[in-house]
């Protein structure tokens, strides 16, 4: 069976556990996300470990944001880890952008929009008041101009964006909860099936599938309801 379109967030205290998700959700899911926690304690080993033996995607999750220089800097010091995916921010703008995209060749960048933890009153005391679909596809646009190929969005406003930057565009939802879940710090959610039929292209989900007491059925579970809806 193809694995489901999903990345599963290896947000875990200890390399252990994060390999042991892995282990358990690799069957089902297409990708793993490897983020700040697991990074900027264990290194780059920790790919390798998350990866084991599988083949599976690994989505780099370090959302760079500094000067461009800085920028290439670190997407060149990663890019050798051959990650499948790796994130900056887009509110680093286009030349920033621009450098992780030319220091990273064979990795995807991920532009991160507007994080889904922001509510429209935290966006407003940060200065980007209005709708989050118009800050959302403001900053899509510009990534994809400076050669962003990913952007990463809440399943709120995946649709709108796939209508700004059209097809070819790998489109990222976290904030993804299935119905009845709950949402602990994410603001801006929609449920896995949602998020796929409004354009989403891979689904981010982390404590879903990693708090439950069997991982790898949590995923299993998911990846079948996605197939059940396609
Ligand atoms: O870039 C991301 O992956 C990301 C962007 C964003 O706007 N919101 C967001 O939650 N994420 C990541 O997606 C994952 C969501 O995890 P859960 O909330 O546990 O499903 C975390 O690892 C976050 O770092």
């Amino acid at each position: 069976m193809t694995p489901a379109p999903i990345a599963v967030a290896l947000d875990a205290p200890d390399l252990e556990t994060a390999a042991r998700w892995a282990a358990l959700v690799t069957p089902h899911v297409s990708t793993v996300k490897v983020g700040l926690e697991l990074y900027l304690r264990y290194g780059p080993d920790v790919i390798a470990s998350v990866q084991g033996a599988s083949g599976v995607n690994v989505f780099l999750d370090l959302k760079l944001h500094d000067i461009p220089n800085t920028v290439a800097g670190a997407a060149r010091a990663v890019a050798r880890l051959r990650p499948a995916i790796l994130t900056v921010h887009a509110a680093g703008g286009t030349a920033m952008i621009k450098a992780a995209v030319e220091s990273a060749p064979h990795t995807q960048i991920a532009a991160v929009t507007v994080l889904t933890s922001l509510t429209e009153a935290d966006l407003e005391r940060i200065g980007l008041a209005g709708p989050a679909d118009d800050a959302v596809r403001r900053l899509a646009s510009l990534s994809v101009e400076a050669g962003a190929t990913a952007l990463v969005c809440s399943p709120h406003e995946v649709a709108a964006v796939r209508a700004e930057v059209g097809g070819g565009i790998t489109l990222i939802t976290p904030g993804v909860r299935p119905a009845g879940a709950d949402t602990q710090d994410q603001k801006r959610v929609a449920t896995p099936e949602r998020a796929l039929a409004d354009g989403a292209d891979l689904l981010v989900i982390g404590r879903p599938i990693t708090a439950s007491p069997d991982p790898g059925a949590a995923a299993a579970a998911i990846a079948a309801s996605l197939r059940r809806a396609s």
